[in-house]
C-alpha cells in the first residue's frame, strides 16, 4: 500500500497537488467565509467546524436528503475540475459542502452517507492529514493521506466503503470544498455511517 514515493494509498483513493493557484485560494477563502458558515449539528449535538452544503443537501437533524440552494457560481469553476479529476460530467456533483476548520475544529471517523456515492474534495488553508481505519476482526487496520494545501482527493469503492475517515483537530484553520455526486441505491443503506 505504497506509491512511488512512499506515500500510503487506498484502493479508491486518488490525489493531485495544485488544483488550485495562491490566488485563487485566497478569493475561494474569502468567498467561503462570506458564505454563512454555520457550526454543523448532528441529532442535537453541534461540532466546531463551520459547513454550509449546497445542491442536494443532507439534513442530519431530519436524517434524510433535501433539495437546497443551488451551488453558487463562483463554485463552478471548482466543480469543473474536480468532473475531471473525478471523470465526471460537471453535473452529476449535484452537492457541494463548504467547510471551515478554525484551530481546534476536526471531524471524527466516519464514512460519508450513502445517499452519495463519488466523494471530491478541496483543501485550502492548512495542510492536515487524512486519516483511515477499517476494523479487521478485533482491531483497526490504519493509514493516514496527507492533504496539502490547493490539492484534490477523490473517494469511490473501497476507501469510500469499506474506509471511515477522519480529520484531528487543526493548529490552523482549514478550509475544505468537497462535492459529491447522488448515488444509485439512494440513502439509508448502512446506519453505522454518519455521514
Ligand atoms: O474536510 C475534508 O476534506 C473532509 C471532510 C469530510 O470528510 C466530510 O465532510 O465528509
Ligand atoms: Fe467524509
Amino acid at each position: 500500500m505504497a506509491d512511488l514515493f512512499g506515500l500510503p494509498i487506498l484502493p479508491g483513493l486518488t490525489t493531485a497537488e495544485g488544483i488550485v493557484d495562491a490566488d485563487e485560494e485566497r478569493a475561494l477563502i474569502a468567498r467561503i467565509d462570506e458564505a454563512g458558515l454555520t457550526p454543523f449539528r448532528f441529532q442535537g449535538w453541534e461540532g466546531r467546524r463551520l459547513t454550509v452544503s449546497f445542491g442536494f443537501t443532507y439534513d442530519f437533524t431530519r436524517g434524510r436528503l433535501e433539495r437546497g440552494e443551488p451551488i453558487p457560481e463562483w463554485l463552478h469553476p471548482l466543480r469543473s475540475r474536480a468532473a475531471v479529476f473525478g471523470r465526471l460530467a460537471e453535473d452529476e456533483l449535484v452537492h457541494a459542502l463548504v467547510t471551515r476548520y478554525d484551530p481546534g475544529a476536526s471531524i471524527g471517523w466516519h464514512r460519508d452517507r450513502p445517499a452519495f456515492e463519488q466523494v471530491i474534495g478541496i483543501s485550502l488553508g492548512a495542510s492536515t492529514t487524512m486519516r483511515f481505519r477499517r476494523r479487521r476482526g478485533d482491531r483497526f487496520e490504519r493509514t493516514g493521506v496527507p492533504l496539502p494545501s490547493r490539492g484534490i482527493y477523490s473517494m469511490i469503492g473501497e476507501v469510500r466503503h469499506e474506509w471511515e475517515h477522519s480529520i484531528a483537530a487543526m493548529d490552523e484553520t482549514r478550509w475544505s470544498v468537497t462535492f459529491r455526486t447522488l448515488s444509485e441505491n439512494g440513502e439509508g443503506r448502512s446506519p453505522r455511517s454518519m455521514q
